[in-house]
């Protein structure tokens, strides 16, 4: 397969290359001849271009195996709106984890990602994969899934935003913005004026980096970060807690969409 597609990228990026120098009709298959014979490894890699997942973080559900009945949980989900799905093992084998998310991306309609293995999210096909502090880096996560996969990173204060400048990342998630009961967070919770000065930070190098908001998101904090600027919010206990997955998700995606509005007005 990947033979395949190196052999394509290679005659694509070779026509281009003598295209762009306009010979005749007659001498452009020698000319595309020539040039797959003496192509530069650098300079095809360099004009490849990828087609990434498209990536919609607006309601971006986070699960794992504590969850009775993940895929069940999900198709509810993603039927109410959740727009982007991961799934967080913190303890379970590399096998338990491929197999997991393997009948994840086969069951959700959305694209799954993997928090913190990216070995994991690359083996069982999945759209990408999350780190964060602790974790391989973002550069050491996006050689393993490829440039065409999604990489995102979570940013827990100023410091962090400015390290991310370079970092080849899809999304930021910016947080703990509230306390949560979901995961231990040493640090204390940022509030919306924190992730409103880390977006701001973030955003003035890079304007169109999608960043979404995390930790203790109900329906009214997704509003009111909706209306701070988040792109996103990421939620645990918002949905898989409520009984009725489905309606939470309805729920969360209409706040977060009255936000949005309220911020597009002011
Ligand atoms: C969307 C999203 N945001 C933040 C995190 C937290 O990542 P990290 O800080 O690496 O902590 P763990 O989740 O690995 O315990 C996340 N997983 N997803
Ligand atoms: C994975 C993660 N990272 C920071 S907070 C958190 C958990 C968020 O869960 P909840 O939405 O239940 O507060
Ligand atoms: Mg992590």
């Amino acid at each position: 397969m990947l033979a395949a597609v190196a052999g394509l990228s290679l005659m694509n990026v070779s026509g281009e290359i003598v295209a762009s120098s306009n010979p005749g009709p007659g001498s452009f298959a020698v000319a595309l001849v020539d040039a797959i014979g003496t192509a530069d490894a650098q300079e095809i890699a360099g004009r490849i271009r990828v087609a990434k997942p498209p990536l919609d973080p607006r309601l971006y559900l986070v699960l794992g195996p504590g969850e009775p009945d993940p895929l069940r949980l999900v198709r509810a989900a993603t039927a109410g709106g959740v727009t982007l799905v991961q799934w967080r093992d913190k303890s379970g084998s590399t096998a338990e984890q491929v197999e997991a998310v393997r009948a994840l991306v086969a069951a959700s309609p959305v694209p799954v990602l993997v928090n913190d293995r990216a070995d994991v999210a690359r083996a069982a096909g999945a759209a990408g994969v999350h780190v964060g502090h602790g974790d391989l880096s973002a550069a050491e996560a996006r050689e393993i899934v490829g440039p065409a996969a999604i990489v995102g990173l979570t940013i827990h204060s100023l410091d962090e935003a400015v390290a991310a400048d370079n970092a080849p990342i899809d999304y930021a998630s910016v947080g703990g913005v509230f306390e949560t009961h979901s995961k231990v967070n040493p640090d204390p919770p940022i509030g919306i004026d924190g992730f409103r000065a880390i977006a701001g930070r973030l955003r003035q190098r890079r304007p169109a980096l999608p960043i979404v908001a995390i930790a203790g998101i109900t329906e009214e904090r997704a509003e009111a970060l909706a209306a701070a600027g988040a792109d996103g919010i990421a939620v645990i206990s918002a949905i898989t807690s409520s009984g009725e997955p489905g309606r939470a998700a309805e729920a969360l995606r209409q706040a977060f969409a009255r936000g949005q509005a309220r911020e597009t007005a002011s």
